[in-house]
Order: C-alpha cells, then structure tokens, then sequence
C-alpha cells in the first residue's frame, strides 16, 4: 500500500503496533517516578537524533549516537527496579505458570502447608496484634529467599510461638526488620527487604507496609504485617496488600494462598 511518498506493508504496521505497545507497557511501569522524566528525556534526544539523521547532518549524528550508546547503559542502571518488574511480569505471566506439564518438568510441586508450621506463626501474629508490638513475617512458598536472609541475622532456629513473639518485643535486639521463615524453620531475623515505591503504592502507608508490599512484588513470598500503631494484621501477596485481615481468618487466607497455584487471595 502506498501513502504519500511511503510505501506501507503489513509488517510495518505490526511493527508500529508492537513498538507502541512496547512503549506504553514502559510508560505504565515508569509512570509517576523520577524515572519517567530520565525516560522522556532519553526518548526527546532520540526523536532529534532520528530527525538529524534524517536531515544529513553527519557530525551532529555522530555526537548523538555516541551519547545514546553511553546512555542505552545509564538507562540500564536507573531503570534497575523497572526493568527487574518488567521482567518479573513477564515470567509470571508466561505459560510457565499456566501450563501443567512445564511446571511438572521445571519442577514446580504444589507447596506442602504442613511443614510450613502455619499454627505457631498465626498464633504468634495474634498475640503479637494483640500487644500493639509490630511484626514483619516473611513466609516462603517456592522462591529462594537466600539473598534476604543473607541481609540479617542468621539463626536457623525451631520456629515456635514463643520466640516468635520474643524476637518482635521492643526490647529484643533483633526487633527491627523482618523475620524470615523458611519451611517452617526460622531463618533470620532483622531482614531487611525491598520496599514498594510504585505510583499505585498508597502514600499514606508507612515502611513497614511497603517493605512487605514490596517483598510480595519480588518474590513468591506472603508477607504477614502487623501494624504498630493499630494491631491491625494485613498479608501482602504477590505486590499487593490485603489490610485488616481477621485473626480468626489469618490460617485460612495463608493455606489458601500457599496450598494453591493462585497467585492471589480473594478480596
Ligand atoms: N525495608 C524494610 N525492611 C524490613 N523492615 C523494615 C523496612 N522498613 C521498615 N521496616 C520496619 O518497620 C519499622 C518502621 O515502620 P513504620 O512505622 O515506618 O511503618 P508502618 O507501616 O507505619 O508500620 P506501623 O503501623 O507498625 O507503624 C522499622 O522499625 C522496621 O522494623
């Protein structure tokens, strides 16, 4: 087909769809952040390297394209976390998750609750909600959580309702941070954890929440919070945070969750 002076075949408008796609699913990731300005930055100096190109002007080409290959890294680096969501949303989204037989043959079992030790830690999150002390509780499912504990203190302990609770009194050393239990074992305690820092992250929420909220985002891991100021429970699973959870349904939400392919609870 030809336009004006174009000569347009199909291939050309797929591949214009498939860039605009592509540059919208970047847009919506950056979106609100600092990173969203560096990124129309970087697309306004190569809108003008394209129209210089296409004018001729060989020396200002030059500089250009030297400076979009220094900054093709630059970007690399800022949009670290972007890119690392990008691609997260990508895996999850793929057929690996959807498909039976490569799940079975990548090794992906349904997760054993019981060895998970699901009783203490909720009994534990009760008494420690309803002492007003602030908990973060990082449980795995499949994920390997080895570069978290690695950021606090190891212990490898038996986990049991008593020291569960001991560990978050204000008065413990390893109070601060987050707590990972791993298979029933506790891990580490004082972890810290990546926090969320999206647009969709409510800004009136505090660092605990959004390190647990940003845990879930990175990681197959439910996270249980409890809140300081409120003795409220919350779990946050797979980047989002479901607030106000009852204790008497706390167990329930996390076999439902951890049991199961689902990779979300029901609201
Ligand atoms: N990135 C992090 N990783 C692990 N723990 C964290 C992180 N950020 C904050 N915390 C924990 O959260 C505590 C501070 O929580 P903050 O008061 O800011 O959060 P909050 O969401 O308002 O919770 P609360 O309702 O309990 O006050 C810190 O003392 C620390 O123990």
């Amino acid at each position: 087909m030809r336009v004006g002076f174009l000569n347009i075949n199909w291939t050309d408008v797929l591949d214009v769809f498939l860039v605009a796609v592509l540059l919208y699913q970047i847009y919506t990731l950056v979106r609100g952040s600092i990173a969203s300005r560096v990124f129309l930055g970087y697309l306004f100096v190569y809108v003008f390297y394209l129209v210089v190109r296409g004018l001729g002007l060989g020396l200002l080409t030059a500089i250009l394209q030297y400076f979009m290959g220094v900054g093709a890294v630059a970007l690399i680096v800022i949009f670290q976390q972007e890119i690392r969501r990008f691609l997260l949303i990508i895996g999850k989204s793929t057929i690996y998750t959807n498909n039976g037989l490569l799940k079975r043959i990548l090794g992906s079992s349904v997760v054993d609750v019981k060895s998970k030790n699901l009783k203490e830690i909720v009994e534990a999150s009760k008494s420690i909600a309803a002492n007003f002390t602030g908990a973060l509780i990082v449980i795995n499912k499949k994920d390997d959580l080895g570069k978290f504990i690695e950021t606090g203190e190891m212990l490898d302990a038996k986990l049991s309702k008593p020291l569960l609770v001991s560990l978050f009194n204000q008065y413990s050393e390893l109070h601060d941070g987050a707590v990972v239990i791993i298979d029933g074992r506790l891990k580490a305690a004082r972890c810290v954890l990546p926090v969320a820092d999206g647009v969709d992250v409510p800004s009136s929420l505090g660092f605990r929440h959004r390190a647990a909220m940003g845990m879930s985002e990175a990681t197959d891991a439910v996270v249980i919070v409890i809140s300081e100021q409120t003795g409220k429970i919350s779990l946050a699973v797979e980047g989002e945070l479901y607030s106000n959870i009852h204790p008497s349904e706390l167990l329930g939400r996390l076999e439902e969750y951890l049991s199961s392919e689902v990779n979300h609870l029901v609201k």
